[in-house]
């Protein structure tokens, strides 16, 4: 679940690629890169958080008035310096390019791509498959007089072509910058516009909370399969009309995206906060009368609040976050996971001594966040602590960008609600409704419906059991902690214990 920017106008832009990076930083924690465009690519990228990878020396080098930027969180190839986005190529136009999601059918690609072509990629990031793709296909233009109709024919083929989730930003040298989607738009992307003295500036945001850093105008969102142009001479030309997105990712709106970002016309803290007024039912249905609603830092908060409210209990933040430490799930390790939750969060002892808590988070998926939940808060003196997701069980691998590939790490795939509730040691878990959470965000006048996959088993893009099948070897074949991961995997195991 990557962050992707890309910017295009009259000014320099790296500076406006860092703080776009920045904003994004929730969506990618491995990796960081930009390339630029003057008269040559200018790149640089690492491993590491953004303030880490560029330093004053390297943005210096990145000239251009185009640029593109990647922050990556690993869901296909290694965790490594080499698989770090943005990918350039020189044939038959330099091309850089940046992408979120994740492509699925990525043998059938690769074995086209080498078959047909000759083209070996260098890395395993699927970016590249995209990317060689593309250009394959912009090849049997007329490379002379290459027009906006070849690129959006070769985006066609592309989209053909690769299967999966994808949300793409590519610079075209000496023409523009491109950006598009799958068929199916299952993540997000945002164009937007800020005009200067001489011209406007135009860029391609995963999230619309960069505008607002930036001083942008939301322009409007990438539909499915659309893809839209900026010339060198700043004109924009859309390849179709956005149609309503029918297959959004709503872990986006659960858990993925910033609360200060609107995301096909829904800003994600409303939603939030109205998944947590919805879980009043099931909190009263279960008879519980807690003292205090408390959130877990960071994602839990909006919903939190909105359960405090519908049900009329006091809200309190009583778990502390360590601002230093990033996001845990992201991480691409059990071992790491594990250590991030460990250091980020402590309870005030002072305001759960005694009581009856009930703690909302967004998300249980591994059960690595609220196990430790439960037991800080019990060693807080807490009376007693309800478990409240806002979302509903997960109980499928996500193939589309969120590496949850493996059934057997999901909590919920493998155990009751009863034994979740006895191996976190909580009093009681509550989950959303699969049904609640589907109406919330069914299709809507303007919005419109989300793929709900990792709840339902149900993939947008037909039967995937084949696909499946290759990204679980290829994420086992990429597990750094093999020996963790089996232990993990026995998040099974753990025979849920009585208290
Ligand atoms: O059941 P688990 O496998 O632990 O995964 C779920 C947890 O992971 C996420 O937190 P994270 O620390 O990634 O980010 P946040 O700071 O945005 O809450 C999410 O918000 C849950 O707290
Ligand atoms: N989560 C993402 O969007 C990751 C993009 C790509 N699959 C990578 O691993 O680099
Ligand atoms: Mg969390």
């Amino acid at each position: 679940m990557c962050g992707i920017v890309g910017f295009h106008g009259p000014d320099q832009v790296a500076a406006d690629i860092i703080v776009g990076l920045t904003a994004l930083q929730h969506r990618g924690q491995d990796a960081a890169g930009i390339a630029t465009f003057d008269d040559a690519f200018h790149l640089c990228k690492g491993q590491g958080l953004v303030n880490d990878v560029f330093r004053p020396k390297s943005v210096k080098k990145l000239k251009g008035n185009s640029g593109i930027g990647h922050v990556r969180y690993t869901t296909q190839g290694a965790n490594d310096s080499d698989l770090a986005q943005p990918f350039t190529t020189s044939y038959p136009f330099g091309l850089a390019m940046v992408h979120n999601g994740n492509v699925i059918n990525f043998r059938d690609v690769a074995k086209r791509l080498h078959d047909e072509y000759h083209v070996l990629p260098k890395t395993t990031n699927d970016l590249e498959l995209i990317m060689y793709t593309f250009a394959s296909e912009l090849r049997v233009k007329d490379l002379n007089h290459l027009s906006v109709v070849d690129i959006f024919d070769a985006v066609e083929t592309t989209q053909h072509i690769v299967k999966g989730a994808y949300a793409t930003i590519t610079m075209i040298a000496g023409h523009g910058l491109l950006a598009f989607n799958d068929p199916l738009g299952i993540r997000p992307l945002a164009l937007g516009r800020r005009d200067t003295p001489d011209g406007p500036t135009y860029a391609f945001v995963s999230e619309s909370t960069c505008f607002d850093y930036l001083d942008f105008d939301f322009v409007e969102d990438v539909g499915p399969g659309q893809a839209i142009f900026i010339d060198n001479d700043y004109q924009v030309h859309r390849k179709n009309i956005p149609a309503v997105p029918k297959n959004f990712c709503v872990f986006e709106q659960i858990y993925f995206a910033r609360e200060d970002s609107v995301i096909h016309g829904r800003l994600v803290a409303r939603e939030r906060v109205r998944l947590g007024k919805i879980l009043a039912r099931k909190v009263v249905d279960a008879g519980l009368k807690p003292d205090m609603v408390i959130d877990v830092p960071s994602s839990g908060y909006f919903s939190a609040s909105g359960l405090a409210e519908a049900i009329g209990v006091p809200y309190r933040r009583a778990l502390v976050k360590n601002n230093h430490m990033g996001r845990s799930f992201i991480v691409p390790t059990q071992a790491g996971r594990e250590d991030v939750v460990k250091k980020k969060l402590n309870p005030i002892r002072e305001f759960v001594e005694g009581k009856k808590v009930a703690v909302v988070d967004d998300s249980i998926v591994r059960g690595t966040t609220s196990r430790r939940i439960v037991r800080l808060l019990r060693e807080a003196g807490a009376e007693e602590v309800y478990f409240i997701s806002s979302a509903p069980p997960i109980v499928s691998p996500c193939i589309y960008g969120i590496d949850m590939a493996m059934s057997t790490e999901l909590i919920a795939a493998n155990y009751t609600e009863d034994e979740i509730c006895r191996y976190i040691e909580a009093d009681k878990v509550i989950y959303q409704d699969l049904a609640d959470l589907q109406q919330l965000f069914a299709e809507e006048r303007g919005h419109g419906g989300s793929c709900f996959a990792c709840f339902s088993g149900k993939y947008p893009t037909g039967d995937v059991t084949h696909y499946l099948r290759h990204i679980q070897e290829e994420r086992a074949s990429h597990r750094g902690d093999k020996k963790k991961d089996k232990k993990s995997v026995s998040a099974k195991a753990p025979a849920p214990t009585e208290h």
